[in-house]
């Protein structure tokens, strides 16, 4: 039975965060109905109290419950969710779904309102999201749904994806990294991929509020946190592998089998694999064994002898092809084997965002759009040119300064080779550091590649969380000295705190025909020290300290710092 949810108001119905905002309009279940509904799927549940009010939504959290919600607590690192149950009942929870030991925990409060079990929490949330909000509805009615997936170039890609189904007339929406858009509305993101709930009422909200096409960034934690389960996306694309997340997935083949977890019946129609190396021609393998080879397209980036020649259309169904240095971007072609040939250009700098606009310009084509629009929109150089806030943002021409999200070893590096200056007396200076908690491996490495392609190098802090930042940074100059040590290109190397400090002393030491990075957080606006967010916009004190050293930035930073 379809009812109107009792939070849902018209007026503000994108006033909230990921965490809030519901559809109009869910269907309404008692436990017995949730209980048949996912026995009939073939889960095994147990139904131990069959209260009868109405369950009108779904939340995982307890700090999440509205009124009328199925409260599914689950088992976590830290804790049972099960421990809240006495807060959701409080807070309105019409019927609980936990495991075994939640039961244990909750059975002061249980015996009030409906009650279930099943062993496979996460596995049955998804798809109960998507029953009680209606997400995906048989009638078709559901935004066009692309997925992109990969260690790095998924925001970018999605941001593309979107700008390209704009310029043929769709209203867009986007959940990922940086903010989750519906149409023009900006809603709050706390995680690249939200938990599934979130997922499944953002689409149908989206879907109410006459989104046509939708873009998701799905990370390889959503994958394992079974987050998308209960969505079926149109297409899903695959950027890369490289190093990232270690602390998750241990190894490099984990993290893969991890992503290629998207590629498969249940989430997919089809998937286009980027597959310049051996990671991608793994995913692109391994998707083809899911989905069958009609349904996986392999597009080749790689960009060997100097970006002119094709690689062999047989193996690869698109490539990428006539890469020309246009601006601050590049021109180029994507061709498939049987001669469809797709021109654009980006004014995205580095050449990974090439790859990433091929990419969204094949994901977009295998959505069957009709492919007259597509082509005609795509040779305007907008349309792949996107604004992605903190992915190689300019701030200044002399000296070149840019801020960037690179946080990981291969985004780095590349990220470093896009800047190298075209004039032979300039220098490189990069500021950066390495997140705390998170993958530990990846900075002694970072370290390395930062004095193998810059002159200079400062080490300071990015996001310490609750470690300690001194010992971090070591850590990160120690691969800094290695690569001195073994003769690299870096010739002066600092280690300075606070992180404002540091890109004030590389903006002090550049000359106009320089290059300055600043890498790593890229759009946050809050830096994360013991528990406390420092306000802290790498594009505002890059801005300033150009400005203070009497050089000009770009008009958009200038209005940051106004407003700073
Ligand atoms: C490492 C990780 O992903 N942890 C996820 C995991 O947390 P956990 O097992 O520690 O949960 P817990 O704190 O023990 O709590 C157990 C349960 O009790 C519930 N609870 C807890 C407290 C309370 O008062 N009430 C309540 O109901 C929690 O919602 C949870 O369901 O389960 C939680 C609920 O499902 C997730 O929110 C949480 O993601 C945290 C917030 C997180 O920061 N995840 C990051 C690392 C992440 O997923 N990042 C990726 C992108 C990575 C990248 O590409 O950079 C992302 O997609 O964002
Ligand atoms: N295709 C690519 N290959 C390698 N590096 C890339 C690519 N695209 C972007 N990058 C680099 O990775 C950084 C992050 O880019 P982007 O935000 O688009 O990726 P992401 O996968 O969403 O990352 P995250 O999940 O960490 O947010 C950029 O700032 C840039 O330095």
């Amino acid at each position: 039975m379809k009812a109107q949810n009792p939070m849902s108001n018209n007026d503000s119905a994108l006033a909230g965060t990921a965490q809030t905002l519901r559809p109009a309009t869910v269907k309404e279940h008692t436990a017995q109905e949730i209980f048949t509904w996912l026995n009939d799927r073939g889960f095994d549940v147990e139904l131990l109290s069959e209260e009868n009010a109405p369950i009108l939504g779904i939340a995982m959290d307890s700090r999440e419950i509205q009124p009328g919600d199925l409260y599914v607590a689950l088992p976590g690192a830290k804790v049972h969710g099960a421990s809240f149950a006495k807060t959701a009942v409080e807070a309105g929870a019409a019927a609980i779904l936990t495991n075994r030991a939640g039961l244990e925990l909750c059975k002061d409060t249980s015996s009030q309102i409906g009650l279930l079990r099943t062993e496979n929490l996460r596995g049955v949330v998804g798809p109960l999201s998507a029953e009680i909000y209606g997400s995906q509805p048989a009638d078709g009615s559901a935004p066009t749904l692309f997925a992109v997936t990969g260690t790095n170039g998924k925001t970018t890609t999605t941001y593309m994806v979107n700008s390209i189904m704009q310029h043929l007339g769709h209203t867009t929406g986007l959940i990922g990294t940086i903010e989750i858009l519906a149409g023009g509305a900006s809603i709050p993101s706390k995680l690249t991929t939200p938990e599934s709930t979130h997922v499944h009422s953002l689409i149908s909200l989206m879907r109410e509020q006459g989104i046509t096409s939708m873009a998701m960034e799905v990370s390889s934690h959503a994958l394992d946190y079974r987050r998308v389960d209960g969505v079926k996306y149109d297409v899903a694309g695959f950027t890369n592998l490289t190093q990232d997340h270690l602390d998750l997935h241990g190894t490099m083949e984990n993290y893969c089998d991890s992503k290629a977890q998207l590629f498969t019946p249940d989430r997919t129609s089809r998937a286009v694999i980027t597959a310049d190396d051996q990671w991608g021609e793994s995913m692109a393998q391994k998707a083809i064994d899911a989905l069958g080879r009609e349904n996986v397209v392999r597009l080749f980036t790689a960009h060997g002898n100097g970006y002119e020649s094709l690689p062999e259309l047989e193996t690869f169904d698109w490539a990428l092809t006539a890469v020309r240095r246009q601006g601050i971007g590049h021109s180029f072609e994507v061709v498939r084997g049987d001669g469809v040939r797709l021109k654009s250009s980006t004014q995205l700098p580095a050449d990974f965002n090439v790859s990433n606009a091929a990419l969204a310009a094949v994901m977009v084509y295998e959505a069957g759009i009709d492919s007259n629009a597509l082509e005609a929109q795509l040779a305007e150089t907008e349309t792949l040119t996107p604004v992605v806030p903190g992915r190689m943002q300019l701030i200044s021409t002399e000296p070149t300064a840019i801020v960037d999200f690179a946080h990981n070893p291969d985004a780095l590096q590349r990220a470093l080779e896009a800047l190298d200056p075209a004039e032979e007396d300039g220098k490189v200076i990069v500021v950066f550091g390495a997140t705390g908690e998170r993958d530990q491996t990846k900075r002694p490495i970072m370290g390395e590649i930062a004095g193998r392609n810059a002159d200079i190098v400062i080490v300071t802090d990015d996001d310490p969380h609750d470690e300690a930042p001194e010992p971090i940074r070591a850590e990160v100059e120690a691969g800094v000295q290695k690569a001195n040590q073994d003769g690299a290109r870096v010739q002066q190397i600092l280690n300075i705190e606070p992180r404002s400090q540091a890109i004030a002393r590389a903006i002090e030491l550049a000359g106009p025909h320089d290059s300055i990075l600043v890498a790593g957080r890229g759009h946050e606006v809050a830096q994360e020290v013991a528990g406390v967010d420092l306000e802290l916009d790498d594009r505002v004190e890059v801005a300033r300290s150009l400005q203070a050293q009497g050089y000009s930035v770009l008009p958009a930073y200038q209005a940051m710092v106004d407003e700073a």
